[in-house]
């Protein structure tokens, strides 16, 4: 399949914030938080064209609503290409945007585990490539993201993959690539980790007697309560956990167990070893499943 993005913004089209025309390669979840992100920071929709075989159907309604181009015909260079598919896809889904790529276009990448080697062989005609790991809360607008890009990246390519990423969130950029797939452990995996504790709580909220949709009201509340504190006061969080404790009280009895021998960190530094080489794994041609 290949894409018809239309005029560049060369042309006049509308442009993409730092300038010209996006192709987002595969819109689920991580892809689709992108587009929305881009189109609520004003990046205009004639700017923006989607790929994604078989469209979810409010990527349709949205396509439909903001004039967003879906799965165009045919191929025309573009300025920005995203590539949002899973990594054990991308061998296929590049084959159909090669036609879109030019030495102007910056290939950004958010997939887990794709090396800049990787991408400058799935993408050769690009002029730049830039491999990104964002995590979910971009969808709405609280995503973490790091960044590496290729040596010799001129800088107003990198400050257009920045304008993309800061849409949803804040970014930092690593001087090191071998860092990626450690901060795809900690911050892109992350959200799933924390998700998972608020189960974890709902379930022993129930086991000292809460019932379960009571457990789950406030299990959810603590987290989003305790990450808005966190972030409205920029305080360490072991300052702010120990304002939560005070001596010879409950949180205390409660953290004497959670904090015993380390069980939790060794735990956590397993959870991101895993992640991490799981990363590392996905990288070169990558396993298909
Ligand atoms: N989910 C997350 O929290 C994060 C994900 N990422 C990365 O983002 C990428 C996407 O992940 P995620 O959004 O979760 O996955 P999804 O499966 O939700 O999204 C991938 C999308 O790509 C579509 N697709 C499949 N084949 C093609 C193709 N040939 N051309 C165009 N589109 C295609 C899929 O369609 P269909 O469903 O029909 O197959 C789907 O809509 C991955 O590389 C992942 O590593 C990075 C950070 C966080
Ligand atoms: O689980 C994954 O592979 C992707 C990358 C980071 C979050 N989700």
């Amino acid at each position: 399949m290949t894409f018809d993005i239309g005029p560049t913004a060369a042309d006049g089209a509308g442009s993409a914030p730092g300038g010209g025309t996006i192709l987002l390669l595969g819109a689920g979840r991580m892809g689709g938080a992108m587009l929305r992100g881009w189109l609520a920071q004003g990046v205009p929709a004639s700017a923006i064209a989607v790929a994604d075989p078989s469209p979810a159907p409010d990527l349709v309604e949205l396509a439909a609503r903001t004039g967003v181009r879906l799965n165009p015909a045919s191929g025309a260079p573009v300025d920005t290409l995203v590539v949002a598919v899973k990594p054990q896809m991308v061998e296929s889904a590049a084959a159909g945007v090669q036609t879109m790529l030019a030495p102007h276009t910056l290939a950004l990448s958010i997939m887990a585990g794709k090396t800049l080697a990787d991408l400058r062989r799935l993408f050769p005609a690009a002029g730049s490539v830039v491999r990104a790991m964002p995590n979910l809360p971009a969808a709405v607008g609280r995503g973490a993201t790091v960044a590496v890009a290729e040596a010799g990246c001129p800088a107003d390519r990198k400050e257009r993959a920045a304008s993309l990423l800061t849409a949803v969130g804040s970014l930092e950029w690593l001087a090191d690539e071998a860092l990626v797939d450690a901060a795809t452990a900690l911050s892109g995996s992350g959200p799933a980790y924390v998700f998972y504790l608020v189960e974890c709580l709902t379930r022993a909220g129930v086991e000292v007697g809460l019932p379960a949709d009571v457990s789950e009201r406030l299990a959810r509340a603590t987290v989003e309560g305790a990450g808005a504190l966190m972030g409205a006061t920029g305080q360490p969080a072991a300052e702010l956990r120990a304002g939560v404790t005070s001596p010879g009280g409950t949180t205390a009895a409660g953290l004497s167990k959670l904090m015993a021998d380390d069980h939790l960190q060794s735990l956590l530094n397993a959870t991101l070893r895993a992640a991490a080489q799981r990363a590392a794994e996905l990288g070169g041609t990558g396993p298909k499943a």
